[in-house]
C-alpha cells in the first residue's frame, strides 16, 4: 500500500487512512463533462484577465500542516470549499479557499465580528479557525475551517421533507437572522445555497466508508492552465438524505455588513434575482429589509417547495410571476382552477 508522505509524522484514526486512495480521476470526455458541469470552471484558475485567481488544490493534500484534503463540497464566485480532515482534532471540518482581492478580507471580518458579538451562533456558519496559504510571490489565499454541513436547500430535499420539518428550518433561519440584525449586521446574500442543512457525524468512518456515503470523488487535473502548482477539479461529494438532519444554518457572510458602522466597506454584490429585493435595483442603501425581503422568498419556497417568482423573464415580470405562483399554490390547495392564465401586459 502506498503512503501518504509528509513533512512531519502526522497521525491517523485508522490504519487503512494512510492509503493514497483519493478517489478516481476521469477516464473518457463523458466523465470529464461530468465534472465540469459541476464545478467552478477551470479559467478561474488561470491568471491571466482575471482578477480573481482560485488557489489550486488536490485530494489528499494536507494544508496548514494539519487540514488533510478528502474530498470537494463545492464552490462559488469567489472560493472553493472542501471536505478535510482535521489531523490534530480529529475531525471532519469543510475548508473555503477563498481567492485573494474577493469578499475574503470581508468574510473573515465579518465572522470575526459574529464571533465576538453575536450571542445566539446556533443557527450560523462560523469559522472555527482561520489560516492563510502562500502563493509562489507574495499573495496570500485565506482558508477558513467551517464546521462540515449536509446539503443546501433545493427543490429536491424540501420534497422528501415533512411541513413540519420544513417550517422549523424556516423557523430557525428567522432566529438566525435575528441574532445578526440585533448586532447590526445585514447578511444581503440571503439565498437557498446559503440555507444548509445539518449533517451527520461521519466521525467514526475510514475514509473508505466515507466515500461509500459521500460518493467517491472524480477528478480531473485543471486542464489548460499552466498551473504554478498541482490542483485537481472535483465532482462535489453527494449528500445524501439519510445523512440530512433537521438542523438549519445561514452561512456566506461575503458580502454582509454592519449598519453604522463605517470603518465596514460596502461590498458590491446582489443575491440572485429571484431572492433580491428590488431597492437593491435602485442602489439603496443596505438595510434589515432587504434581508427580510430575501427571507420571505425563502419562507414561500419552504412552504410551498417551489420559489414565488421563478420566471421573472417572461412577459409581465416580477408582478405576474407573483400572481401565477399564488394561482398554482391556490389551485393545488384550494380548487381555484380558473386562475390558471394569469397574463399581465408588462409595464411599459
Ligand atoms: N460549511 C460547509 N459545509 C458543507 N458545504 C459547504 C460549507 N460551506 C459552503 N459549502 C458549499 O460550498 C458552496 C460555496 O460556498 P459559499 O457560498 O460560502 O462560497 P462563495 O464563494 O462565498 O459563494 P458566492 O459566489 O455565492 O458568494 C455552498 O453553496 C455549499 O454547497
Amino acid at each position: 500500500m502506498q503512503r501518504l508522505e509528509t513533512a512531519t509524522p502526522i497521525r491517523f484514526q485508522h490504519s487503512e487512512d494512510y492509503d493514497m486512495d483519493f478517489g478516481d480521476f476521469a477516464r473518457d470526455e463523458k466523465e470529464e463533462l461530468d465534472i465540469e458541469d459541476l464545478t467552478e470552471p477551470w479559467y478561474y484558475y488561470d491568471s491571466k484577465n482575471n482578477t480573481r485567481v482560485f488557489y489550486p488544490i488536490r485530494l489528499g493534500e494536507l494544508l496548514n500542516e494539519r487540514y488533510l484534503i478528502e474530498h470537494k463540497l463545492g464552490h462559488g464566485d469567489f472560493s472553493t470549499v472542501w471536505m478535510a480532515y482535521d489531523l490534530q482534532e480529529r475531525k471532519n471540518v469543510a475548508l473555503k479557499v477563498m481567492s485573494p482581492g474577493g469578499c475574503d478580507e470581508n468574510e473573515t471580518r465579518i465572522q470575526a465580528e459574529i464571533k465576538q458579538r453575536v450571542q445566539d451562533k446556533s443557527h450560523l456558519v462560523v469559522y472555527l479557525n482561520t489560516f492563510l496559504l502562500p502563493w509562489k510571490n507574495d499573495t496570500y489565499s485565506r482558508a477558513l475551517v467551517l464546521p462540515l454541513m449536509g446539503p443546501c436547500m433545493s427543490w429536491h430535499n424540501l420534497t422528501k421533507s415533512s411541513m413540519a420539518a420544513r417550517m422549523s428550518a424556516a423557523q430557525q433561519l428567522l432566529r438566525a437572522l435575528e441574532s445578526l440584525h440585533q448586532v447590526g449586521i445585514v447578511h444581503r446574500d440571503l439565498h437557498a445555497n446559503n440555507c444548509m442543512w445539518g449533517v451527520s457525524s461521519l466521525q467514526d468512518l475510514t475514509r473508505t466508508a466515507k466515500y461509500q456515503k459521500l460518493g467517491r470523488p472524480l477528478k480531473q487535473t485543471i486542464p489548460f492552465v499552466e498551473l504554478w502548482k498541482p490542483g485537481e477539479l472535483v465532482r462535489p461529494a453527494s449528500i445524501p438524505d439519510e445523512l440530512r438532519t433537521a438542523d438549519f444554518f445561514l452561512g456566506d457572510f461575503g458580502i454582509a455588513t454592519k449598519l453604522n458602522d463605517p470603518t465596514f466597506q460596502i461590498q458590491r454584490g446582489y443575491p440572485p434575482n429571484l431572492y433580491s429585493s428590488p431597492d437593491r435595483l435602485h442602489g439603496q442603501d443596505p438595510s434589515f429589509a432587504c434581508d427580510m425581503w430575501s427571507y420571505m422568498v425563502l419562507f414561500a419556497e419552504l412552504y410551498l417547495d417551489f420559489p414565488p417568482f421563478w420566471n421573472t423573464a417572461s412577459d409581465g415580470g416580477i408582478i405576474a410571476d407573483f400572481l401565477k405562483s399564488s394561482a398554482h399554490f391556490l389551485r393545488s390547495g384550494r380548487g381555484l382552477e380558473n386562475l390558471q392564465d394569469v397574463r399581465i401586459q408588462p409595464n411599459p
